[in-house]
């Protein structure tokens, strides 16, 4: 008997239009997608291509239209807001801007991703906080506040936060938009082996041509639709 795992990330015909009536204006259409286990996937392409709105589907942070999403398993097509914040809570979520919150120290900051685990004391999650921050070289900082880190060290903390939670799939916007080329490329090499590490794939909106380098696997979108590789 042979056990058929599901990919992690399966999408079939997904079309999302943004506005009704004349003002409708499709952003996605009849995209289809698989991400494998542990498979480091970049999505590029020109800016308003629908990146970012592909993203936000699969991190069930907007709701479908048409197509069918499974993501962890999970259908996401016509699922309820309980089931969509359930599946948010095993999704590892890292932007641009980091959206750390600037009155908590960067420990606070990643043992509050481990409040929903429940099961866990206070002390516990510090603990298990300081070991992330450990792992992304962080171990000296864990005391500071976001606004007395460097961008790329505030990233670090972002990417910290995101794994905390064990994660069955990370989602990054433009990690490294706001970083120089050598944060950048620090940021997303310890993404990149964290996560293969916890065999987590990673769907990676980037317009950053510094990174392409991580990849498994690169995807160009255009005008909403997946360009054909080769293409
Ligand atoms: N909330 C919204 N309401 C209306 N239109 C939107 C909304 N969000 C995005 N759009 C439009 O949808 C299109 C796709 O946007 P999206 O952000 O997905 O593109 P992108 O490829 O991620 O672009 P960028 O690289 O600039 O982030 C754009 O034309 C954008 O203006």
């Amino acid at each position: 008997m042979h056990t058929i795992t599901e990919p992690p990330v399966a999408l079939r015909d997904i079309t999302y239009a943004f506005g009704e009536g004349e003002l409708r204006r499709p952003v996605l259409r009849q995209v289809a997608l698989e991400v494998a286990p542990g498979e480091i996937v970049l999505l590029t392409g020109p800016s308003g291509s629908g990146k970012t709105t592909l993203l936000t589907l699969i991190g069930a942070l907007r709701a479908m239209q048409e197509g069918s999403a499974r993501v962890l398993g999970h259908e996401l097509a016509g699922a309820s807001e309980t089931a969509r914040v359930a599946l948010r809570q095993r999704i590892g979520f890292i932007f641009q801007n980091h959206n750390l919150l600037g009155f908590l120290t960067a420990r606070q900051n990643v043992a509050m991703a481990l409040e929903m685990q429940g099961g866990l004391t206070e002390r516990e999650r510090l603990q298990r906080a300081d070991a992330l921050l450990d792992s992304v070289g962080l171990a000296e900082h864990t005391e500071k506040l976001p606004a007395h880190l460097s961008g790329g060290q505030r990233q670090r903390v972002a990417v910290a936060r995101a794994l905390a939670a064990d994660p069955g799939l990370v989602l990054a916007d433009e990690p490294t938009a706001a970083l120089d080329k050598q944060s950048g490329q620090e940021v997303v090499h310890l993404l990149r082996d964290l996560a293969k590490k916890r065999g987590a794939p990673i769907l990676l909106v980037t317009h950053d041509p510094r990174i392409l380098d991580i990849a498994d696997r690169i995807i160009s979108m255009e005008d909403g639709r997946i360009v054909p590789a080769g293409g």
